[in-house]
């Protein structure tokens, strides 16, 4: 039992049931004061939609008596109210969010008479009040006065969570239920008035039987507490098969609303007998749905099918053409990457250009998988790929994914020749691919002829940048020489791992750190990737130093995240992107903890790792090992070898392909970085051969902002006169009543995204990610 409601009874022992009714409701009313004197006026919620007039359907006006009016700081209605109907998700990703203003939307067509329906999430309500609190605010009196009573029906949507646990944002209903079981002064069937139906969400590729656990459990418990349960099954959508939608519909017309329009008057559900309670062991095998549409995909067996299924379902693939990917054969796809066109405009490459030496505008963003077996808080597909553990699906073959692939890719290029600015030349070279970045969405080394894939690249001549997320380590020390394998690590302990990649593997910690470990032994360029997310994964340093300690890598990228617009299955803002200064803070402090790791010695002692590069276009700070990449200069000073030398490297990979045994290393395909690449340059790691693009011209360049984004020095680094300060406070402020105090994103041609931010306003750039 959680320490609240042990608090919560600790308090009611006191009291008679009664009593603690009483004391609840006026106890709420007093939290609700509370609340409103701490909360500033601004934040003054608008009335819902259902507790106005607005709404197209009939709903019954309950905000008369004066039980009503003292309760009025609450934007929810009673969950005990009659004729109330209460729709309520635990939606942490957006699904259950989705569908429960889907049934929201299909009730009110209905035109219920005398009925009030309202949609919420489940954390705005305080369960324990409402579920023993049958005083329903004087609506009775209203209903039995206008004709109809009906008795209150709660339709719940809860998703489901690591091994079958609640999500966060659905424990206050799981602790009232369990409390309200619990409780031994509350009476038998408490809440035998109230009608119940839940449907569950899940993914089956957790492939722990984890799927729908909550919702079972919360069926279990309303049918325990005397609730009158739609259907005797609970159905539960699974992301895996992308079946959400069918599941909705078949429990909306299957089991809501033959309930809905048939209960009527029917006054025995108000009367005090005790309910039909099943047993609760029976539950178990009718989990999943009694129709045949609101089912998981059936399996291959029922089907007498042996060929594996399709990877993407329709869905998925609506979702990802909608936002440019080209999908190849059942599980690929191409994306046109923006900086490839930003460099054929001469607006700069990539940070790869700037580090590595890649050529932005001849490389191809791909992946031979869509899935991947995590659900990272930063992707920027905003999940609409599908996840799983393993490969379960038909295999397309490698020759044909890169051929189509790379067909796509010219395709796109071509399309771009219309595109205001692009340079000529580098439009004709751009239809040569000589770099692929494996990063695009899913994870690559999923496919289980990633080997084939990778080697018909190099045949072509093209580099091989590939990025896993480390669940994979079996398929890692399987992997062929690659031009620069990554590991991405995302979080620097098992629990902030959990809460910003959300993986499927229960064991994704130490897949993450076998992973790293086996980097070391690889021969090639190695990478850790951190992507920092500020107030997610921002902190505690020196777990990363440890993690990247593991696997000896070669380089460590460090990259502020990307903010790709608002997604409901993110909770991700700008404030979550670092800037740049932020992000260079944070690198030294990693290699400060490098340092100490080193100095402390032992055989899991680091190597030496040094600030070599910086693209502070794209928030990117890359530390080297200076054992591989640094050397003295004549004069002294330290100079870098972090770029490529491209046709040596196909040299080495040819000559390993004719002869397996032979083996090359780091050094061998190193080249020189241009000191305009090189941290702490002046061009911040922009290619001078290119411009950069700054927005209109209006503002000159300021090189230090406030907290505000106010800029407080020049383009020469000297402070700014207080009477130029003023003037550019004014014009912050006239920005915000413009745009507001958020952040807007607006989607561009051909998928950037334009974001509007007053913070934002003097650092001189179009910012577009
Ligand atoms: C952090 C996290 C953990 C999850 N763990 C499980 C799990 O253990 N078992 C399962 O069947 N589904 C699991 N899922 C899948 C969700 O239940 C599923 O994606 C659901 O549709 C999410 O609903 P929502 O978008 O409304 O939050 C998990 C999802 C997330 C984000």
């Amino acid at each position: 039992m959680t320490a609240s409601s042990q608090n919560r009874n600790v308090v009611s022992t006191i009291v008679s049931l009664a009593v603690v009714v009483g004391v609840a409701l006026r106890w709420k009313q007093l939290q609700k004061l509370n609340d409103e004197e701490e909360q500033p006026k601004s934040s003054a919620v608008a009335p819902k939609e259902s507790e106005t007039a607005t709404t197209s359907a009939p709903i019954m006006e309950v905000k008369t008596s004066t039980t009503v009016l003292e309760d009025e700081s609450s934007r929810m209605g009673r969950i005990l109210a009659l004729n109330s109907i209460t729709i309520a998700h635990g939606s942490v990703t957006g699904t259950c969010e989705k569908l429960a203003k889907e049934l929201h939307d299909t009730l009110l067509k209905l035109n219920l008479e005398n009925r009030t329906i309202q949609v919420g999430k489940l954390d705005e309500w305080d369960w324990w009040d409402e579920l023993i609190n049958d005083e329903d605010n004087g609506t009775e009196p209203v209903a039995r006065i206008n004709g109809d009573v009906h008795p209150p029906v709660l339709l719940i949507l809860l998703p489901t969570h690591h091994g079958g646990s609640w999500p966060k944002t659905a424990i206050c209903l799981e602790n009232a239920l369990e409390d309200l079981q619990n409780d031994w002064r509350i009476e038998k069937f408490p809440l035998k008035k109230l009608h119940v139906a839940v449907l569950g969400m899940g993914c089956s590729d957790y492939g722990d039987n984890s799927m729908g656990k909550p919702a079972k459990e919360a069926f279990r418990c309303f049918r325990k507490l005397g609730a009158q349960l739609y259907g005797t099954k609970v159905r539960i959508g699974d992301d895996a098969t992308g079946n959400q939608d069918r599941v909705l519909q078949a429990w909306i017309y299957h089991d809501i609303i033959p309930k809905l329009t048939d209960m009527g008057d029917d006054d025995d559900d108000l009367k005090e007998t005790e309910p039909d309670v099943m047993d609760i062991e029976d539950i178990g095998d009718n989990m999943n749905g009694d129709s045949k549409e609101a089912h998981a995909e059936p399996s291959a067996n029922e089907l007498g099918v042996i060929e594996p299924r399709e990877m993407v379902t329709s869905t998925q693939a609506k979702a990802l053409k909608k936002e440019g990917y080209k999908l190849i054969g059942t599980h690929s796809a191409v994306k046109l990457c923006r900086w490839t066109k930003h460099q054929l405009r001469g607006r700069g490459g990539c940070y790869k250009h700037t580090f590595y030496g890649i050529t932005s505008y001849q490389c191809m963003e791909a992946t031979p998988s869509l899935a991947c077996a995590n659900k990272c808080v930063f992707c920027w597909r905003h999940h609409k790929n599908p996840v799983g553990k393993e490969w379960k699906w038909k295999v397309d073959d490698p020759h044909y994914i890169v051929d189509e692939a790379v067909k796509t890719h010219v395709k796109m290029i071509k399309e771009t020749k219309g595109i205001p600015g692009v340079n000529v030349q580098r439009w004709k070279e751009a239809h040569t691919v000589r770099h692929c970045a494996l990063s695009l969405v899913g994870e690559p080394i999923m496919y289980p002829r990633i080997n084939e894939f990778l080697g018909d690249l190099h045949t072509r001549d093209i580099s091989t940048f590939l990025v896993t997320n480390g669940q994979h380590p079996g398929a890692i020390s399987s992997l062929i020489p690659v031009t620069q394998l990554y590991v991405s690590v995302d979080a620097p302990t098992p629990e902030s791992l959990i809460a910003v990649d959300r993986p499927l593997f229960s064991d994704a910690w130490e897949r993450l750190q076998e992973s790293l470990t086996l980097l070391k032994d690889k021969g090639q360029r190695t990478v850790a990737r951190l992507t920092v997310v500020k107030g997610w994964n921002s902190d505690e340093v020196e777990g990363y130093a440890k993690l990247i300690a593991l696997g000896k890598v070669s380089l460590i990228e460090v990259k502020g995240v990307t903010f790709c617009g608002k997604s409901d299955a993110s909770n991700l803002n700008m404030s979550n992107t670092p800037w740049h200064h932020e992000v260079v803070d944070l690198v030294r402090n990693l290699k400060k903890e490098l340092d100490i790791l080193r100095q402390e010695g032992g055989p899991d002692a680091p190597p030496e790792y040094d600030l070599a590069c910086e693209h502070k276009h794209s928030v990117s700070v890359l530390l080297a090992r200076v054992d591989q990449f640094a050397y003295d200069s004549e004069n002294g000073t330290r100079k870098w070898k972090t770029w490529i030398d491209y046709p040596k490297f196909q040299e080495l990979v040819a000559h390993r392909e004719k002869n397996p045994s032979f083996k090359f290393s780091v050094k061998d395909y190193t080249a020189e970085t241009p000191a305009w690449a090189l941290f702490g340059s002046e061009e911040e790691g922009f290619d001078p051969t290119d411009q950069r693009h700054r927005k209109k011209k209006k503002y000159p360049k300021y090189t230090k902002f406030d907290g505000r984004g106010i800029p407080t020095h020049d383009h020469e680094k000297k402070e700014l006169d207080p009477k130029e300060r003023q003037r550019l406070i004014m014009l912050m402020e006239q920005k915000l009543k413009e745009v507001g105090a958020g952040t807007t994103v607006t989607e561009l041609r051909g998928g950037e995204k334009l974001i509007q931010d007053a913070s934002l306003m003097f650092r001189g750039e179009v910012i577009v990610r």
